[in-house]
């Protein structure tokens, strides 16, 4: 007889493999090489930025007290006396009514409160001697970047776990890393199974497919910021399948295979996991699609068996195993960002949840999310054009279009801690 499963929540499930969430090391790359990874350590500022006052045009740094009484009528004459260039400083002191050339990024007198752009000063030449002419006051401080407005010294810039993005890449430079401490990418290893599966090179037959789920698993995990090991497809075989799932494990963070977990007869993932005394978690979960999600924990391990069924494969990945990456990257938010949208869709009531492959667009009174097709496990068209889950709570009455409901980003390097 069939065996008859039991289905556990949603956040059921998300608790049960957070349990087991661990948390990642460090490793040191190249700044050109950190783009995209995560911050093995907190970022702080050993000094202030910028380190002096800077003047903010090509210009003349002035001093603002000479200059109270400047108006068109009385013009307030000050005299040349040297020019500075960015990466240059100040040979000379600036007395009452004198002024220097600067030009933009270069670093203010010491006895210089302000900057004048050029085009608001008269030059001349006077017995070979130069002038410039001011006809208005200056504000103390005026047309500077002052020493620490954009970062100040000790302050915690970014904590570890952040996503490096080119701003951060800069930062980075900035404060001196030539190296940078990352989070160590962690190691997934990911079987697809299914005698069914031709590779993606060989041409079409009856009754076979291609495999599509081992590509789109690979660039999920480097979207969540691992590193995929593709480790082959399997055929539907109990022995074969066996030593396979049995040998990887060692050298992995954690496993995925793809397909073969549910009740069918070559479904052999659940005796695989017997065989190896693995502790199964869960092996239904109230969610639709991904219902046959089925988690086995094996010395502390975590082996996924993600469905078959592309788009189930897509959402039990998203939601129970890019958490578990995002905490071995040292996030402090690592479920898939949720926000708020109104649903223009129209759905039955179900007992399960629900998660509709979805677009955020962005409309007239705010955020909409638009279910993309048909959604049905099987299809992978539908996931192409996602990037959003819209979240319909299994029990309710249905959903229909003007909605506010629950939306999932897949695209955004952000996430949200639980519960959602
Ligand atoms: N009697 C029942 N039958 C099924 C149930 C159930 O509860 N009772 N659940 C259904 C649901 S829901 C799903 S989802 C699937 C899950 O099946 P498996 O995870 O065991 O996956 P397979 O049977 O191996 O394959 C399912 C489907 O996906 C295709 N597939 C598999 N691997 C790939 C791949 N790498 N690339 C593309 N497509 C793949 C495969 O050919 C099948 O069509 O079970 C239902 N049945
Ligand atoms: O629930 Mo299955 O996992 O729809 O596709
Ligand atoms: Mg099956």
């Amino acid at each position: 007889m069939v065996e008859k499963r039991k289905p556990i929540p949603v956040s059921e499930a998300v608790a049960a493999v957070m349990h087991y969430a661990l948390s990642g090391s460090p490793e040191t790359v190249a700044l050109e090489e950190s783009y995209g990874r995560y911050l093995g350590e907190d970022l702080i500022a050993d000094h202030d930025v910028p380190h002096f006052d800077r003047s903010r045009y090509d210009g003349y740094a002035v001093r603002s007290q000479d200059l109270t009484t400047a108006s068109p009528e009385h013009p307030v004459t000050l005299e040349v006396i040297e020019e500075i260039g960015a990466g240059f400083i100040a040979s000379k002191e600036i007395k009452p009514f004198q002024t220097v050339r600067i030009m933009t990024g270069a670093q203010m007198p010491d006895q210089c409160d302000a900057a004048i752009m050029f085009e608001l000063t008269e030059e001349y030449e006077k017995s070979g001697r130069k002038f410039i002419d001011i006809d208005r006051p200056i504000k103390s401080g005026s047309d500077l970047f002052h020493k620490g407005e954009d970062m100040k010294n000790g302050a915690l810039l970014f904590p570890k776990g952040t996503y490096i993005n080119p701003g951060i890449c800069a930062v980075l430079a900035t404060f001196g890393y030539a190296s940078v401490k990352v989070m160590k990418k962690p190691r997934i290893g990911i079987f697809a199974t299914g005698t069914e599966l031709l590779d993606v090179d060989e041409p079409l037959v009856p009754g076979k497919i291609r495999n599509s789920n081992a590509s789109m698993l690979q660039a999920q995990l480097r979207r969540a910021g691992a590193e995929p090991l593709y480790l082959g497809k399997l055929i539907d075989d109990f022995d074969v399948s066996y030593k396979a799932v049995s040998s990887a494990l060692e050298d992995l963070d954690l496993l995925i295979t793809s397909g073969g977990v549910s009740v069918g007869d070559f479904d052999y993932l659940p005796a695989i996991y017997k065989k190896l005394g693995a502790e199964v978690l869960f092996n239904k979960v109230a969610m639709r699609p991904g219902s046959v999600t089925t988690v086995a924990e094996l010395n502390g391990k975590l082996l996924y068996g993600l469905s078959g069924n592309p788009s189930s494969c897509y959402v039990g990945f998203e939601l129970l195993v890019r958490p578990v990456i995002k905490s071995l990257l040292a996030s402090k938010d690592p479920h898939l960002k949720k926000i708020r949208a109104k649903f223009q869709g129209n759905f039955p009531a179900n007992s399960f949840s629900r998660f509709i492959r979805s677009h955020l667009a962005y409309g007239n009174d705010g955020l909409e999310v638009v279910p993309v097709g048909a959604d049905k496990p099987n299809m992978v068209s539908t996931l192409a054009s996602s990037d959003a889950l819209s979240v319909l709570p299994g029990g309710s009455n249905g959903f229909s279009k003007g909605d506010v409901i629950d939306v999932l980003l897949l695209e955004s390097n952000e996430g949200s801690k639980w519960p959602w």
